[in-house]
């Protein structure tokens, strides 16, 4: 589903000095994945997320999207192939002074659909988020899981095959991480989406990814799958989140 293969990217932080973000990452997501990259900060991994809708276009490297190398597309194609890969961040970056309504609508808006058939959209965005009753709220009137429940129907909005989640609950507390969580499972099964959630929190990586790259240094150090019970951790990180595992086993 998504391939990026031996992916580079270096930024130029000052006149005479390179960093390099991203050395040569190869990565592959399959249909339905829920596919977690942790590291520490400055690892690379919002720099490798953002290369998946070419946000953040590579150096160097190919960005294959069912197959298909979306570096190699048309500025239309492009758009309209970003229309099939959504976003959710941080902080949620919503319009302030749009209701919700209305944030959900934006996309929708740039896509060019005729404001009837919009409205079903929103409504059913909206329900999926069980947002109705705050259609007519502005952002600031809502809490921080509300305002990602937002951000998710907005998300969801151009009707994505994937979903990218750029540290979606790091600014949440543990419930309602637990409960943003709960919605980004259920609708990874119910409709099929695609997701790869960058996060530095290995709660969130037990609780709802299938697989997992740990990233350092703009490396990845491995990957694996959280159901393989024989795999070897090599990083801390690994053995945390595997440990753990093994306590919450022993806990039931
Ligand atoms: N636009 C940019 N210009 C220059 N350097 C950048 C830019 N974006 C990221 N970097 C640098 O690239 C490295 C990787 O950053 P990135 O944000 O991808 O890491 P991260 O693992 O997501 O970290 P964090 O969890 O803190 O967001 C960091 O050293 C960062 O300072």
């Amino acid at each position: 589903m998504i391939h990026l293969k031996n992916i580079k990217k270096t930024y130029q932080i000052k006149k005479d000095e390179k960093l390099e973000a991203i050395k040569s990452v190869s990565l592959k997501v399959e249909k339905g994945d829920i596919y977690g990259i942790i590291g520490f900060s400055g690892a690379g991994k919002s720099t490798l997320l953002r290369t998946i809708n070419l946000l953040e276009k590579p150096d160097e490297g190919e960005v294959l999207i069912e197959g298909r190398n979306i570096m190699a597309l048309k500025k239309k194609e492009l758009r309209h192939m970003r229309q099939s890969i959504s976003m959710i961040f941080q902080h949620f970056n919503l319009i302030h002074n749009k209701t919700v309504y209305d944030n959900v609508s934006f996309p929708l808006e740039i896509a060019g659909i005729p404001s009837v058939k919009r409205k079903s959209i929103i409504e059913e965005c909206l329900s999926i988020v069980q947002l109705e009753d705050k259609a007519n709220q502005y952002p600031s009137n809502l809490s921080g899981g509300q305002k990602q429940r937002v951000a998710i129907a907005r998300a969801l909005a151009t009707n994505p095959k994937i979903l990218l989640c750029d540290e979606p609950t790091s600014a949440l507390d543990p419930q309602t991480t637990d409960n943003i969580l709960s919605f980004l499972k259920k609708i990874n099964q119910e409709l099929n989406i695609t997701m790869v959630i960058v996060t530095h929190e290995m709660d969130v990586v037990r609780k709802i990814c299938n697989k997992v790259a740990v990233m350092e240094k703009g490396s990845i150090l491995e990957e694996f799958s959280l159901s393989d019970n024989q795999y070897n951790p090599k990083s801390d990180i690994a053995k945390l989140i595997f440990n753990k595992d093994k306590r919450m086993i022993l806990n039931v």
